[in-house]
């Protein structure tokens, strides 16, 4: 429905150092994400402000340099590296003749990007509506865009923006009609297997900590594993079986992120369900990222976030061929595993884990056996 910059083209990132002491961590998270979503970085402009310029975001000083990078470089995009309110992305769009996003707009275009089943596509697509409606009642809209172009001076006339008002409202309650089938069938899905006592364990993690190349090393699948964030979007479950406790439902989700858009986690609900709903977390680290205890927090947050923050954990200490460390188990004062160091791409310490979910299932089942239904969910 939306437009999207063309994928390759040079963009000109802006970040501004509020005096926050992630702000290096942030930045460069940026450039990733800019990378990942197929866009060259021609340049990237920085500052430094108290607070932000309430029509500008940045000072007008700093929005020509801006300018001028992006006519040097012959950029198409310039892309910030925070939220902007509707009113500055337009008045930026309009100093700087060329298309403006910001952080959400390019997290939400990746997801856009990467999304491969319906239920995943809908989510997205419902989560850009959302975006994009906040920017349609200022008369300059991305519809406007698509019609006029970048630059088209006074916007849509009301009774324009009216109809484009009211198509947003009736996709958005179209999509969501949809979203709220797909979520019942997959609740359905989720009893029977509740039912057969089946185990069900998500991964999660922050991304690009290793979660699809894990996946496809305990079950073999095919999923796609790739240097770039957010490589997986929907969540995939397949069948992994444990010789002792018979077969586990292994569920890969979407990774997290610091700032991930609240109204992406909103959209997500129904996949992330599934990693709340789970029996245990298998939670992947990249031990030999710099931030590493940063993105463990981070996920944590998330997790807390969609009501998952009392399901039991296995911290999975990833990447350990970068790091040198041994593959090795650790156990918590009761004799629980609580972590394993392993890597999944070169297979160390897999097994380590394999025996952790065992004996995490064996622990479990006779839980499982008497385990009965909930009476009031109030389903079928
Ligand atoms: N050296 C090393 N690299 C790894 C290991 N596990 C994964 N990787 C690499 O890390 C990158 C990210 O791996 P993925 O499996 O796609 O990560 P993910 O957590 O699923 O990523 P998202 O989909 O973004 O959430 C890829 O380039 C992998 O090859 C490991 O044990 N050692």
């Amino acid at each position: 429905m939306f437009e999207r910059p063309e994928a390759g083209g040079t963009v000109v990132l802006v970040s501004l150092d509020f005096g926050s002491p992630d702000y290096q961590d942030s930045l460069n998270e940026l450039v990733l994400l800019t990378r990942s979503a197929g866009f060259k970085v021609a340049a990237v402009v920085e500052g430094r402000r108290s607070k932000p310029d309430a029509a500008l975001f940045a000072g007008s000083g700093k929005v020509e340099e801006v300018a001028a990078a992006v006519q040097e470089h012959g950029a198409g995009l310039v892309i910030f590296n925070h939220e902007l309110s509707p009113i500055q992305e337009r008045n930026l769009e309009r100093a700087l003749q060329c298309r403006v996003l910001d952080r959400t707009a390019l997290i939400l275009d990746i997801f856009a990007q990467r999304a491969r089943s319906g239920e995943g596509k809908l989510q997205v697509e419902l989560a850009q509506l959302k975006h994009y409606a906040t920017r349609l009642v200022r008369g300059w809209t991305h519809l406007e865009r698509q019609r006029g172009g970048i630059g088209v001076r006074g916007g849509p006339g009301e009774k324009q923006i009216e109809l484009d008002r009211r198509m947003l409202a009736n996709r958005i309650r179209t999509i969501e009609a949809k979203l709220k089938k797909l979520e019942q069938s997959r609740a359905i899905q989720r009893r029977a297997r509740n039912r057969g006592g089946v185990l069900s364990v998500s991964l999660v993690g922050y991304t690009n900590a290793g979660k699809s190349t894990l996946f496809n090393r305990l079950t073999r699948a095919g999923t796609y594993a790739a240097d770039q964030l957010f490589a997986t979007l929907d969540t995939t479950s397949r069948k992994l079986w444990l010789p002792e406790v018979g077969s586990v439902v292994l569920s890969d989700t979407v990774g997290f992120i610091t700032q991930l858009p609240h109204g992406l986690v909103a959209a997500f609900h129904a996949t992330l369900e599934e990693t709340a709903k789970a029996d245990l977390l298998l939670h992947v680290i990249d031990s030999a990222s710099p931030n590493r205890d940063r993105q463990i927090e981070e996920v944590n947050k998330v997790l807390a976030e969609i009501g998952a923050q009392d399901v039991p954990q296995i911290l999975v200490y990833n990447k350990c061929d970068l790091t040198g460390a041994a593959p090795d188990l650790v156990r918590d004062e009761y004799g629980k595993i609580a972590a394993v160091r392993l890597s999944a791409r070169t297979g160390e310490g897999v097994d380590l884990l394999k025996q952790a979910l065992e004996a995490f299932a064996r622990a479990k089942q006779p839980k499982t056996e008497i385990q009965t239904e909930p009476v009031t969910d109030g389903m079928e």
